[in-house]
């Protein structure tokens, strides 16, 4: 089972300026001499190389996109593979109701079980309807990732109206819940945790400094044009 506390999700796609599995590795071990409890990563190429460097928990996806379908995380059995080879010890999938390009959602959950029966399953989901399937397929965590990621939750983020829809989650889902996107603050991290989430994902506020760095930026600009 992954520990409560703070899972640090260390991501950098090929156009992203950090794309490189040794930074990636390296962002975990800051990560985990940080206190993190956990670590998200994306690829087996990078699960591998982040398991080599610290010793925590990891969530594994691996992101692909398919022609005719939006859903992008963990979409079929090719990516399972992948990930049970990279030895991650949680897999994380899409878990919206978007058309799939492959399989089905409780196709590639049963796959999982039966190749995998040591694997835990995380879904990642973007609305109530999404969390509560999630749970009667039996998967051991949902988390809120894909929040304002889907056609139908676009203009969303997961803090507003002091995160309702977390909460809402909260109050539906026997499965463990996960915080996750759009947690950029340690006030935010507290608040969610405060909650009840099991934990929480935190990406871009820790390991994306072209985001940080934009976030400070916006700030600067603002308080100009205000002036
Ligand atoms: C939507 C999507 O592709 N989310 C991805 C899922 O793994 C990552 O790019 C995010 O960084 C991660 O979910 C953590 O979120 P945030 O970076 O906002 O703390």
């Amino acid at each position: 089972m992954l520990p409560q506390g703070l899972i640090v999700s260390c991501q950098a796609l090929p156009e992203e300026p950090l794309h490189s599995s040794f930074i990636m590795s390296k962002m975990a071990l800051a990560a985990y001499q940080g206190g993190a409890q956990g670590i998200r990563a994306n690829t087996k190429e990078d699960i591998i190389a982040i398991k080599e460097e610290v010793d925590l928990p990891v969530i594994g996806i691996v992101k692909r996109d398919y022609e005719g379908s939006s859903v992008f995380i963990t979409a079929t059995t090719k990516e399972v593979d992948e990930l049970i080879e990279s030895k991650c010890d949680v897999i994380a999938l899409d878990a919206t109701k978007q058309t799939r390009p492959k399989e089905s959602l409780e196709e590639l959950v049963r796959y999982i079980r039966e190749q995998s029966p040591q694997v835990e399953i995380m879904a990642d989901i973007s609305d109530l309807e999404e969390a509560i399937n999630a749970d009667k397929l039996g998967f051991d965590y949902v988390g809120t990732t894909l929040r304002g990621y889907t056609e139908y939750t676009k203009g969303h983020v997961l803090y507003e109206h002091d995160f309702q829809f977390l909460k809402d989650v909260l109050n539906n889902v026997n499965a463990k819940v996960i915080a996750e996107g759009n947690v950029i603050t340690p006030e935010m991290l507290k608040r969610v945790t405060d909650l009840g989430v099991h934990c929480t994902v935190v990406g871009g506020a820790i390991t994306r400094p072209l985001e940080i760095t934009k976030r400070f930026v916006k700030e600067i600009r603002d308080n100009n044009e205000s002036n």
